[in-house]
């Protein structure tokens, strides 16, 4: 079984303007109120894919609620710990620019902290975990190296999409899979990364320090994936670009649901790159459909070192 865990979840307002005057009342007539947060995207683009899996995570209030039903609606099994606070909500322009305001996360208290732990123990050997989402700072890191230990002992992949200084060090704990893209690759080695070869060159220094594949998104320029053994370079399919929001997201699930089903990296890779660009080429996450009419526009490139 296949589980996503998101800390900070949010409602993703997400409005489309021909522009955006900041400053200025902007009236508005294309809204959409997505649930969102990084593993709940996740969730929802595993589940299109025909994957099963469970949503874990914190979600509180009348916005907590929303989430829960949505999921529900698409068939998706919740196991959501409550928080006493309103569950974010961020909000996402789409004008000429793509703007974003994203809330702050929860805080969440030790026994939540412990309820979560709790949750955890319950999975099995060979079950993922697919940790996704900014990660409270309010939240102690020996926090998430339990659950890495945990992990560990039980078993279980642990895949990371998150950031900040709760992934410098998570990824020291060995994940199967991490998915930075290009600026969160940089932040972890305090630098900027300009181009494919240095992409490479930092995704090398992780696959050495332990985390066993990288998948490095470059928007639309693809994604680079280096383990020990391989490195790949895919480019993206061309398309008119509607919202970018969660195609990191799509991009980790559909590598997730090819791979898991024992097809091969190159296969999952492919259709984890041609799942990001199916949900940048629409307002909501992709659909199966969606993704399988863009799989042959995917360049996949071995490199060798
Ligand atoms: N402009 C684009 N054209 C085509 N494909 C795109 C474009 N932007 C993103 N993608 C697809 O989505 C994948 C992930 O994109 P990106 O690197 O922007 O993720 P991200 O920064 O993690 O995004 P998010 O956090 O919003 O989920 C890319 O590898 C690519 O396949
Ligand atoms: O604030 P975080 O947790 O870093 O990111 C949250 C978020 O921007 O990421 C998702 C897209 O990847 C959105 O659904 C959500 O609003």
């Amino acid at each position: 079984m296949i589980y996503t865990c998101t800390i900070t979840p949010s409602i993703d307002y997400t409005t489309y303007l021909s522009s955006f005057l900041p400053g200025e009342l902007n009236r508005t007539k294309e809204v959409y109120y997505y649930p969102g947060g990084k593993g709940i995207n996740v969730s929802r683009v595993l589940k299109r894919l025909g994957e099963d899996n469970t949503a874990l995570g914190f979600v509180g209030g009348f916005t907590g609620e929303y989430i829960k039903h949505f999921l529900e609606q698409e068939n998706i099994k919740t196991e959501f710990i409550d928080t006493e606070e309103i569950t974010r909500i961020n909000v996402k322009i789409k004008a000429d620019q793509e703007t974003e305001l994203n809330g702050p996360g929860p805080m969440i208290a030790e026994h939540q902290q412990q309820e979560l732990l709790s949750k955890l123990q319950h999975l099995q050997k060979g079950d993922w975990l697919v940790l996704a989402g900014s990660l409270p700072e309010t939240i102690p890191l020996s926090f998430y190296k339990e659950i890495a230990n945990l992990c560990r002992q039980l078993g279980i992949k642990i895949v990371l999409d998150t950031s900040g200084p709760a992934f410098n060090e998570l990824v020291k704990e060995r994940p199967f899979l991490i998915k930075p893209n290009e600026h969160e690759l940089g932040d972890l080695f305090d630098t900027t990364i300009s181009s494919k070869e240095e992409a490479i060159h930092y995704a090398k220094k992780l696959n050495e320090l332990g985390v066993e594949n990288i998948i490095v998104s470059l928007g639309g320029d693809g994604a680079i994936f280096v383990s020990n053994d391989t490195i790949l370079e895919a480019k993206a399919p061309k398309g008119k670009v509607v919202n970018t929001v969660g195609a990191g997201d799509s991009l980790l699930s559909g590598f997730i649901s090819s791979y898991a089903k024992g097809q091969g990296v190159p296969t999952a890779f492919r259709y984890g790159v041609a799942s990001g660009s199916a949900t940048a080429f629409q307002t909501d996450l992709c659909k199966k459909e969606d993704v399988e009419a863009l799989i042959d526009q995917v360049q996949l490139k071995s490199i060798k070192e």
